[in-house]
C-alpha cells in the first residue's frame, strides 16, 4: 500500500432505515491523499462524500474497507493521531452570544491548547480584527472561518473540510480559497469535499471524483483533465462552409456552428491553418478548447456506474478487511 496522509481502500457503507429502506452510500471506494496535497474530493449531492469522511473519522461505522490517517488505522488508532488532525465535517454550532475570541478560548482550554494560540488562529483565518464581536453578528463566511480557526488550534498537519464553500457568497468563497492556499503554503495537507467544481479547480492540486459511492477518477487536476482532452480547436474563418468542406476532405472531424467550426483530434493546430491557407482561406482565430473539471465531472458522473463494473481509473484493488469500530473524536465541529 502506498504511504499517504489519508489512505482508504475498499470502503463500503450501506444505511438501513425503516422509512427509506437500504441505501448503499459508499461502494468500494478508494482514496489516497499524500503529504502536502490540497486534495479535492468531488462528487454530486448524495454521492457519498460526507459518509466517507464520517467513516474515516469514526463518526459512522464502516461495513468494510481499510482506512489509515497519518499512518494510524482508522478508526481504532485515531486517538493516537487526533491531535494532528483538524476536521470540520458537520456544520459547527456556536453560541451566538459568545465572541469569536471567547469561543476559541474555551475550545483551547478544553483541548489543552495554550490560550495565546487563539490570537494566532484568529490572525490566520483573517478574523483578528473581528474576534471581539459576538458570533451572532458574523456572516456565514466568518462563521466558517471561525470553524476553521477552531480546527487549527492544535496546529494540525492534516485539515479535513466538508463542503467549506457551501452557502458562501462569492466573496466568502474567495476568502476560503485564500485561507486554504495560505495553509497549504505552510505545509498543511488539506482534503476538501465539494460539489463546487470551479472551486476545486482553483484551489486544489489533486482531485478524486466520486459518483454513486465509487471513485471514478483520481490524480493531479491537470492529469485528470488531460485524459479528457480531445485536442479540439475552435476555428473562425470568413467562409465557414468551404473551410468545413476542406477540413473534412483532409480527413479531420469537424462540427459546424453558426459562427465557427470545432475541429477535433488535432494535436498540432498547424494542420488546420496549413490545410486552409493552402486553399487561400485565412484563419482569423484558432483556439485550443481545453476541458475543464466541470465537463470532465459531468462526463464521469453523468453516466450511472454499474455495480459489477469498477470504474476506478488506476490499479488500486479494494482490500476486504478490518471492521470499523465507532469512536467519537469530538471532530464533528464546534460545540461551544
Ligand atoms: N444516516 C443516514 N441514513 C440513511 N441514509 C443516509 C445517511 N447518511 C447518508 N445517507 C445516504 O447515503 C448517500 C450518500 O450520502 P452522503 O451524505 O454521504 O453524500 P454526499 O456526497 O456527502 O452528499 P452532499 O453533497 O449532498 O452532502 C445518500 O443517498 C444519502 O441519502
Amino acid at each position: 500500500m502506498t504511504s499517504g496522509v489519508i489512505e482508504i481502500e475498499g470502503l463500503r457503507k450501506t444505511f438501513h432505515s425503516v422509512r427509506r429502506g437500504r441505501r448503499v452510500a459508499v461502494d468500494g471506494f478508494d482514496l489516497l491523499v499524500e503529504a502536502g496535497q490540497v486534495h479535492g474530493f468531488l462528487g454530486p449531492n448524495g454521492s457519498g462524500k460526507t459518509t466517507t469522511l464520517r467513516a474515516l473519522l469514526g463518526l459512522v461505522r464502516a461495513d468494510d474497507g481499510r482506512m489509515r490517517v497519518l499512518g494510524a488505522n482508522a478508526p481504532e488508532q485515531l486517538p493516537q493521531v487526533s491531535g494532528r488532525v483538524g476536521a470540520i465535517v458537520e456544520s459547527p454550532q456556536f453560541f451566538g452570544n459568545f465572541t469569536g475570541y471567547r469561543t476559541l478560548r474555551l475550545l483551547a482550554l478544553a483541548g489543552g491548547v495554550p490560550v495565546n494560540r487563539v490570537d494566532e488562529v484568529l490572525e490566520e483565518v483573517g478574523l483578528a480584527d473581528r474576534g471581539d464581536e459576538r458570533v451572532k453578528g458574523y456572516s456565514l463566511g466568518m462563521k466558517q472561518r471561525l470553524a476553521v480557526a477552531s480546527a487549527l488550534l492544535k496546529r494540525p498537519e492534516l485539515l479535513i473540510l466538508d463542503e467549506p464553500a457551501n452557502g458562501l457568497d462569492p466573496a466568502g468563497i474567495r476568502e476560503m480559497r485564500d485561507l486554504v492556499r495560505a495553509l497549504a503554503a505552510n505545509g498543511v495537507t488539506v482534503l476538501i469535499s465539494s460539489h463546487i467544481l470551479a472551486e476545486i479547480q482553483l484551489i486544489c492540486d489533486h482531485v478524486t471524483i466520486i459518483s454513486q459511492g465509487r471513485r471514478v477518477a483520481t490524480g493531479p487536476v491537470a492529469e485528470v483533465l488531460s485524459g479528457f482532452d480531445d485536442n479540439e480547436h475552435l476555428v473562425r474563418v470568413d467562409d465557414l462552409a468551404r473551410a468545413e468542406e476542406l477540413l473534412r476532405t483532409a480527413g479531420l472531424t469537424v462540427a459546424g456552428h453558426p459562427d465557427h467550426l470545432v475541429v477535433s483530434g488535432v494535436p498540432d493546430p498547424t494542420t488546420v491553418s496549413r490545410t486552409l491557407g493552402e486553399q487561400g482561406i485565412w484563419v482569423r482565430e484558432l483556439t485550443p478548447l481545453r476541458p475543464d473539471l466541470e465537463s470532465v465531472f459531468l462526463e464521469l458522473t453523468g453516466t450511472p456506474t454499474h455495480p459489477a463494473v469498477p470504474r476506478q481509473v488506476d490499479g488500486w484493488a479494494p482490500d476486504q478487511s478490518a471492521d470499523g469500530q465507532e469512536i467519537d473524536l469530538g471532530m464533528r465541529g464546534v460545540d461551544a
